[in-house]
């Protein structure tokens, strides 16, 4: 379901600020808790995989490591590894790909020549990753993506705008983008949290984000100084849960920036199950943002079927 937003209530944003040791205690919880182990560990992390928004945002992505990644979207686990499970037929692939607006009719192609077209594409627009353009700039750069055929736009907040507490301005711009991406295309917001100073700011502008209308909120570029982290995490969930509880409206959650062990991905899993509950913990709620994850859950699944880890030219990168 979309969120349909709702009028900006500064009240409610204004009363809150967040108990920053409290949120780091319960934060270690989830870093120091066991983990899930042996086949259930394996099913989580087939659950993380379809979970993944694999991305390349990098300066220098050619066709070919874009047609490498949407190959790998598609087939993100080695047939054999998925017969060993008895999950050949489980139809395991990615939740998006990620790419700058300017690879997205090829991400299409490429993952259509894969067999992979119902995957879809998600563009980041709207000045990516500093947001430091002029609003109609930003806006066209979603009409261009969406017109290319991307169906998720990930968007960034003006940062400026949040530091300086203008969080009316911060709702209008994030309100304009939501119309450009109009009723089908699922709008994902970055609140560039490494650049927002305090968890209360990110409380904050996660409650802006969602009453703005976006249907999803994510933590990070990837390319802020400090990017995904648990403590942050934890404040974004609860802020989704608090908005859950006013409007019943169910926003989705993607951590993204240096997630890139398989054992990271099972935390960030068990944040949304103990946090949000199992609903929350499927790719139409819960994406991870990732470039590198993948090969590292493969080559746990790997160990998992075979009791060894594999040599690197056996999993060609992911
Ligand atoms: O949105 C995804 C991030 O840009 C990926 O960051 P990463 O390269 O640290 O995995």
């Amino acid at each position: 379901m979309m969120n349909p937003g709702m009028e900006l209530d500064l009240g409610w944003v204004q009363k809150t600020t967040i108990n920053l040791p409290a949120v780091e205690r319960r934060a270690a919880t989830l870093r120091t808790r066991r983990t899930v182990k042996k086949s259930w560990q394996a099913a989580w992390l087939l659950r993380a995989v379809t979970c993944i928004d694999l991305t390349t945002l990098s300066g220098d992505d050619t066709s070919s490591n874009v047609s490498r990644l949407c190959y790998k979207a598609k087939h993100p686990i080695r047939d054999d590894l998925l017969k060993a499970m008895g999950m050949e037929d489980a139809g395991i692939e990615v939740g998006a790909v990620c790419v700058y607006s300017s690879r997205v009719p090829e991400a299409i192609k490429y993952l259509k020549q894969a067999g992979g077209s119902s995957i879809p594409v998600a563009s980041v627009a709207t000045g990516f990753p500093a947001g430091q353009t002029p609003l109609e700039t930003r806006v066209e750069e979603i009409r261009r993506a969406i017109k290319m055929g991307a169906r998720e736009i990930d968007i960034v907040i003006s940062r400026t705008k949040a530091l300086q507490g203008d969080w009316q301005g911060v709702y209008d711009e994030i309100k304009v983008c939501k119309e450009a991406c109009g009723a089908d295309v699922h709008m994902k917001t970055i609140l560039g949290t490494g650049d927002l100073g305090t968890l209360t700011n990110v409380y904050k502008a996660s409650l802006v984000a969602m009453m703005a209308g976006s249907d999803f909120i994510k933590t990070s570029t990837g390319k802020e100084g400090v990017n995904a982290t648990l403590p942050v995490g934890l404040v974004m969930v609860r802020a989704i849960r608090d908005y859950y509880h006013k409007t019943g409206v169910k926003v989705g959650f993607k951590p993204a920036g240096g997630i890139r062990s398989a054992k990271d991905s099972c935390t960030w899993l068990a944040l949304m199950k103990e946090e949000l509950g199992d609903e929350w913990m499927k790719n139409d709620l819960f994406r991870i943002g990732a470039s590198s994850l993948l090969t590292d859950i493969e080559r746990q699944l790997y160990h998992f079927v075979y009791g060894r880890y594999a040599a690197a030219h056996q999993l060609p990168l992911a």
